[in-house]
């Protein structure tokens, strides 16, 4: 269902970081076109070896996004299996990871807004075509364009591939999930439809608070606690915002929103003034 890469046309470069049981590197591909070869840049995510036994669940991933294309879906080129390497060759997005992005750069309200309404969208292209994700958080949101404020160029996000499926991570990975995994799918290692609401609201959580990464104070004992107690993350000031996140972030499934009411919540808070009203001061802090 994907195309196979041979492992002799990879150019392999540095180290990016890793996933649950994978490592991503910066890389290219060679791909023969005619007589010139071109080099194409790409981003080489590697299944550890010693969780190899979970390739089908990796490449599986690697398919969801290559059965379906959608502008902010990451492209996966295809995957290449040598000895016993299992690597998806993705597109290299420009700007990398949005969590780290986050912590390193200042954004505007207007650009938090327009990134969470990418976002919005992409899940509800998702769900009418009754997909689940299963692993939305900033980690796995790639900026594709930075935008700029003084050329009024706006964010572009693409939603890079779910990983490893939960039920092959095992219960402490999917603990240190904790609060972007929903409740339900930690008890279950489940998917279920309405997960990718609640990690969507943790999601925005990090968007509107620079990435700062919600709960990392607790330790998986405290985390497992948080989900007992029925806890909600730390309010935002800003109220609206606030809504939408416990509305997303409901333990019981069938009261989270749909994508388009999640949608509809976001254009509120764009066309609302508050953006002006915090630029010019005037809100109470
Ligand atoms: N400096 C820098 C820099 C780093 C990376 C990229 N590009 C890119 N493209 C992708 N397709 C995936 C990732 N990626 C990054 N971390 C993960 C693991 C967690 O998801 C995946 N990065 C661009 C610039």
């Amino acid at each position: 269902q994907f195309h196979m890469i041979r492992h002799e046309d990879l150019v392999w470069g540095e180290s990016l970081g890793q996933g649950s049981f994978t490592h991503v590197y910066r890389g290219a591909k060679k791909d023969q076109r005619d007589t010139e070869t071109h080099t194409t840049e790409v981003l080489l995510k590697v299944l550890d070896a010693e969780h190899k036994n979970s390739w089908e669940s990796f490449f599986e991933a690697a398919s969801l996004m290559s059965q379906i294309s959608h502008k902010h879906l990451l492209l996966v080129y295809g995957v290449s299996v040598h000895k016993s390497k299992n690597v998806m060759v993705q597109e290299f997005v420009k700007h990398g990871a949005l969590d780290l992005y986050l912590k390193r750069s200042a954004v505007s309200l207007s650009w938090k807004l327009d990134v969470a309404k990418q976002l919005a969208c992409t899940l509800n292209f998702l769900e009418e075509k009754n997909i689940v994700h299963g692993n939305i958080c900033a980690k796995n949101l790639l900026l594709a364009r930075e935008g700029d404020p003084n050329s009024d160029t706006s964010p572009f996000i693409k939603l890079s591939d779910p990983g490893i499926g939960v039920a092959l991570l095992g219960k402490e990975v999917v603990l240190d999930r904790i609060p972007w995994v929903a409740p339900e799918v930690l008890e279950t290692l489940e998917l279920g439809q309405q997960c990718d609401k609640w990690s969507f609201g943790a999601t925005l959580w990090e968007i509107f608070n620079g990435g700062e990464v919600p709960l990392h104070r607790l330790d998986p004992i405290q985390k497992q606690q948080f989900y007992e107690c029925h806890s909600q993350l730390p309010c935002l000031e800003w109220t609206e915002l606030a809504d939408l996140i416990s509305q997303c972030m409901q333990y019981q499934p069938e009261l989270r929103p749909s994508s388009r009411a999640i949608i509809r919540h976001l254009n509120s808070l764009i066309t609302s003034d508050y953006e002006i009203l915090h630029a010019s001061g005037t809100l109470p802090e």
